[in-house]
């Protein structure tokens, strides 16, 4: 997988550890002991993803050095997914970069396959929301289904109630659970992202409720759980319905408790943290007990908000297109163009199987491609029409992908690029449109599988 990472820490040789480690995985990994360098590396190129040391004068630990870059980070136009580092288990101090648009952290001395693992999260999450979090904090829609999803967050969020959303990849769930948390009494504190799904089962209760150190063999420092760092704020449980069962049962214990106990630590800690959960799961599924416990549904989904596709509120596709072709034109600078008349038409007929995201994709596309005075259907790279008029199915990753494999097979295409989308959709049509299943399976990152479905409009 091929990424720019940047390592920026005062310590030369935890740099150069780090890179080694990385290039082999990464490829460009760039390190940088003087932050005043940073604005002469960022012109140069802003990288995908950024391990900060928020300490950078030995002794210091207030972490304001740290802190100041993050600032400069997030405030780069396309701005890198950062990973916070310390070398003190200091959770004030991680939360503090958390709620200041820090993805992740971890504590120094890390473990490398701890590291790999905060990176390759790091790069999921960008290249999946390209930034739900930055670019479009707005939830968009002027529809009616948008408008009533809109009126139930605002009532929902000021509750503590645990909020579930559902809906299929690409619609939006993220934007909802961000949009609950910003409006809810806890706005001031952090909503921490935790993709479910690619948590390795390993990890699980490590990630999630910390360990002390020495309680395993990695465990070289205390370690906060994610429950602890957002203790105050949110903690949004995405892709819930791609846990392992005990898993489930780990998760159900802490909600039931309210506390979770550290690996290795003799007393159990208070939880203080909203759950919202995620899921693209289809309500028949989420509901069978073979794969996902009642209990732990009862649990999470105190209240439920269905997200709609995109191809039932099409009068919301012109003011996407509008807001993410402008995006767009800024960010590669180019000169603002219109849709031309019969392709709008197009475009909003369009199923859109991959939603909102396969929108914003499109408009990349469209932008980046585009030669004309104005942009015609064929810019947005949209699927076959086959493909885009397949009924809709719970999951929409599937649909085109089944619908079209057997049909480049058949047709005898045996290119490199065909057998690659051959394989992906017969992947995910097993897997039930299970990004991370299928990522794992075909033995690549979700990051690179998310690419891989942009560049074969799946
Ligand atoms: N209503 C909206 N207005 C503007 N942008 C949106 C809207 N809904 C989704 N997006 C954009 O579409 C992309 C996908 O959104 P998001 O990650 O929230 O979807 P999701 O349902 O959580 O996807 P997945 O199930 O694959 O995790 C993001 O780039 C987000 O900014």
């Amino acid at each position: 997988m091929s990424a720019y990472i940047l390592i920026l820490d005062d310590d030369a040789d935890v740099a150069t550890a780090a890179q080694m480690l990385l290039r082999r995985r990464y490829g460009q990994v760039a390190t940088l002991c003087d932050p005043a360098s940073l604005p002469a590396l960022l012109a140069r190129g802003v990288p995908d993803v950024v391990l900060l040391d928020l300490n950078f004068t030995p002794g210091r630990i207030n972490g304001a050095e740290g802190l100041a870059l993050l600032d400069v980070l997030r405030a780069q136009a396309n701005p890198p997914a950062v990973i916070a580092m310390t070398a003190y288990a200091d959770v004030p101090l991680a939360v503090e970069a958390l709620k200041r648009g820090a993805g992740d952290f971890i504590t120094k001395p890390w473990g490398n396959a701890r590291l790999i693992a905060a990176v390759d999260q790091a790069l999921a999450r960008r290249e999946a929301g390209r930034g739900a979090s930055a670019g479009s904090p707005e939830l968009m829609g002027e529809s009616r289904a948008m408008r009533e999803l809109k009126a139930l967050i605002a009532s929902v969020a000021p509750t503590e109630a645990n909020v579930m959303v559902l809906g299929e990849n690409g619609v939006g769930k993220e934007l909802v659970a961000r949009a609950i948390h910003a409006a809810s009494r806890r706005a001031s504190g952090t909503l921490l992202a935790v993709d479910m799904g690619a948590l390795p089962e390993s990890t699980f209760e490590s990630e999630l409720f910390g360990h002390r150190k020495g309680s395993f063999t990695d465990a070289k420092a205390d370690r906060a759980g994610r429950f602890q760092a957002a203790r105050g704020g949110s903690l949004f449980l995405d892709e819930i319905g791609n846990m392992p069962l005990a898993a489930q049962a780990k998760l159900l214990t802490a909600l039931e408790r309210r506390e979770v106990t550290p690996i290795g630590a003799d007393k159990p800690e208070a939880i203080d943290v909203r759950i919202i959960s995620a899921t693209n799961l289809d309500e028949a599924r989420l509901f069978d007990p073979s794969v996902f416990r009642a209990d732990l549904l009862f649990r999470l989904n105190t209240i439920v908000i269905r997200v709609p596709p995109l191809r039932e509120r099409r009068e919301d596709v012109p003011l996407l297109l509008a807001h993410y072709l402008k995006m767009y034109e800024t960010q590669y600078q180019r000169p603002a163009r219109n849709v031309a008349a019969g392709a709008l038409d197009t475009l909003v007929l369009h199923d859109w199987l991959g939603n909102v995201r396969a929108l914003r994709h499109a408009c990349e596309r469209a932008v980046i491609l585009g030669q004309g005075a104005e942009y015609s259907v064929a810019d947005f790279g949209l699927p076959s029409l086959a493909q885009a008029t397949t009924p809709a199915a719970a999951d929409i990753v599937v649909v085109p992908a089944l619908a079209d494999a057997p049909a480049s097979a058949s047709s005898g295409d045996t290119t490199l690029d065909a057998i690659e989308r051959a394989a992906i959709a017969a992947t995910l049509a097993q897997f039930n449109g299970n990004i991370s299943h299928a990522a794992k399976t075909l033995g690549i990152s979700r990051a690179a599988l998310y690419r891989k479905l942009g560049k074969h409009g799946i």
